[in-house]
């Protein structure tokens, strides 16, 4: 029996004419249908959004509050979480209830950045001339923030979006991926329980193109803030003018390890964080460059560790690697994997598809202008690239247009802070992967990565806007 959801708009379940249904990405049964947004609705709920923003004004302490308990709802309703992320994205429930607990750290620490948005002091008294004015900044809410998220997170990159938002005060329209709504829906409920006002957080699901359209043109709201492909982010950036836009967009993610690391730590931690998720982390681990005098060492521990992977049904609490989004996607991984071996690439282990299941896949002898290389898989398949000296190592990975997280393997202090300070990348792991983070820390990219970053802290600075004030204490 699939579950029946409708919208979120100004306090209420809007039920729409048409339905999405949103499947169970393993047994591909329908597991829920949720009503479609149509114009009509994404105008409520923007409306909605901006009246409440005009006529409520939450204290930090209340807004602190809401989202409080927001977090501890999220804690007591943890199972009911961690199924729904298992049966609309099909994430492994170990992986799942991992994201419950993440997100439930993301609200809380929402909450305690709410009570802490502060401008500060500007000394203006040192200007010849002013020696009798005061100055300081105070951080005002921008109004109604405009948030798109990702299929592969369904929970906690709705809370960076909506966490930061509210506890900056702020109102939130939301457009969950239409693969994975369910979760956001979910979610929209702990905030009715916890008192949050009408109008504050509203949740429409539907098309990304068509209701992100409607989002774009419309005057109402301030700040977007979109996680998702960077064939996206540039179509919103090409049409939100002069409005704010934070985008949290793809990578290829790099890690190196150096003839001086710890092989069989750094073979661990690759096989885990290239294939959590089926790959669908946008720092899951693509590209690992591995010093050729350790490259035999680091290539048998590795499939050593991948040969230990469970592979299969997300529902199982063994299971490491389940199903991807869908089967058009794992057929493009397969397409990607097929054409690199066509053209010279060796399949080392995985190479295999059954339905929306690709298997763990290890490619050697890959060339750099192979999309298994330089475009983002986002997928259960790592590529693995010798390299000879450190420069040419650090030229290969910035050839990459994406720049988010990488990630350097070694005991070599001297060379970690080298490759640290050359690679083009918004972060970078030393002794792990690419795929590390902790969600109080800043989170973002460069190049085609995006811009801004995420992290309650952050986003909330991206969420409000800095005011200056001056007293003038003439006589
Ligand atoms: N940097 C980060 O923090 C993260 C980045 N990602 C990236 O997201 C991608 C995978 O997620 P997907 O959901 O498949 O991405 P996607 O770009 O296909 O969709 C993301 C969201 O945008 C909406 N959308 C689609 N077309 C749109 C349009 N024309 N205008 C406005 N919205 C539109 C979708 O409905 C969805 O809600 C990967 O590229 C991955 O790297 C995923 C998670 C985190
Ligand atoms: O970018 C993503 O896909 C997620 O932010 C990765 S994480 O939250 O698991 O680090």
């Amino acid at each position: 029996m699939s579950e029946q959801f409708d919208l979120f708009i100004n306090g209420n379940w809007v039920s729409a004419d048409e339905t999405i249904e949103v499947l169970n990405k393993y047994t591909q049964d329908i597991y829920a249908t949720v009503s479609k947004a149509g114009e009509k609705e994404v105008d409520q709920a923007i409306d909605s959004a901006e009246k409440a923003y005009k006529s409520t004004k939450l204290s930090a302490y209340e807004r602190y509050k809401i989202l409080k308990q927001v977090s501890e709802l999220l804690q007591e309703n943890k199972e009911e979480f961690a199924n729904s992320i298992v049966k609309e994205a099909g994430k492994p429930l170990k992986q799942a209830r991992t994201e419950v607990d993440r997100a439930t750290q993301t609200f809380e620490l929402s909450a305690e950045e709410a009570k802490r948005i502060s401008g500060h002091g500007v000394p203006v008294e040192a200007a010849p001339g002013s020696e009798n004015r005061m100055a300081f900044t105070i951080r005002v809410p921008v109004g109604v923030v405009g948030a798109i998220s990702p299929f592969n997170f369904p929970l906690n990159l709705v809370a960076h979006k909506i966490g930061p938002a509210i506890a900056a005060g702020n109102a939130v329209v939301l457009k969950p991926a239409s693969a994975t709504p369910t979760t956001a829906l979910r979610m929209a409920r702990l905030f009715q329980e916890a008192g949050l006002p009408a109008g504050l957080l509203n949740v429409v699901a539907g098309s990304g193109s068509v209701i992100g359209k409607q989002m774009q043109q419309d005057k109402r709201i301030s700040v977007y803030t979109f996680t998702g492909s960077a064939e996206v982010g540039l179509k919103l950036k090409q049409n939100t003018g002069l409005n704010k836009l934070i985008l949290e967009l793809g990578n290829n993610s790099p890690v190196i390890v150096d003839k001086e690391a710890d092989i069989e730590k750094a073979a661990a931690n690759v096989a885990q964080k290239s294939f959590a998720f089926a790959g669908q982390v946008c720092i899951s681990v693509q590209r690992v460059y591995v010093h050729e005098s350790i490259q035999d060492s680091f290539q048998q521990k590795l499939l050593q560790a991948i040969k230990e992977l469970n592979v299969g049904d997300p529902n199982d609490k063994n299971t490491d690697v389940g199903p991807m989004i869908s089967e058009d996607e794992a057929k493009r991984a397969e397409d990607w994997v097929n054409e690199a071996v066509e053209n010279g690439a060796k399949v080392v282990v995985g190479g295999k598809r059954e339905g929306t299941v690709y298997y763990p896949t290890v490619l050697t002898d890959v060339q750099k202008d192979m999309r298994v290389v330089c475009d983002e898989i986002f997928a259960p398949v790592l590529c693995t690239i010798p390299f000879h000296d450190i420069d040419t190592c650090i030229e290969d990975v910035n050839e990459s247009p994406y720049g988010l997280q990488g990630g350097i393997f070694t005991k070599n202090l001297d060379t970690a802070f080298y490759v640290a300070k050359r690679v083009e990348v918004g972060g970078m792991m030393i002794n792990d992967s690419s795929q590390y983070r902790v969600d109080l820390m800043p989170y973002g990219g460069v190049k085609n990565s995006g811009w801004g970053k995420e992290g309650p802290k952050y986003s909330i600075e991206e969420m409000t806007e800095e005011r200056l004030i001056v007293l003038n204490l003439e006589e």
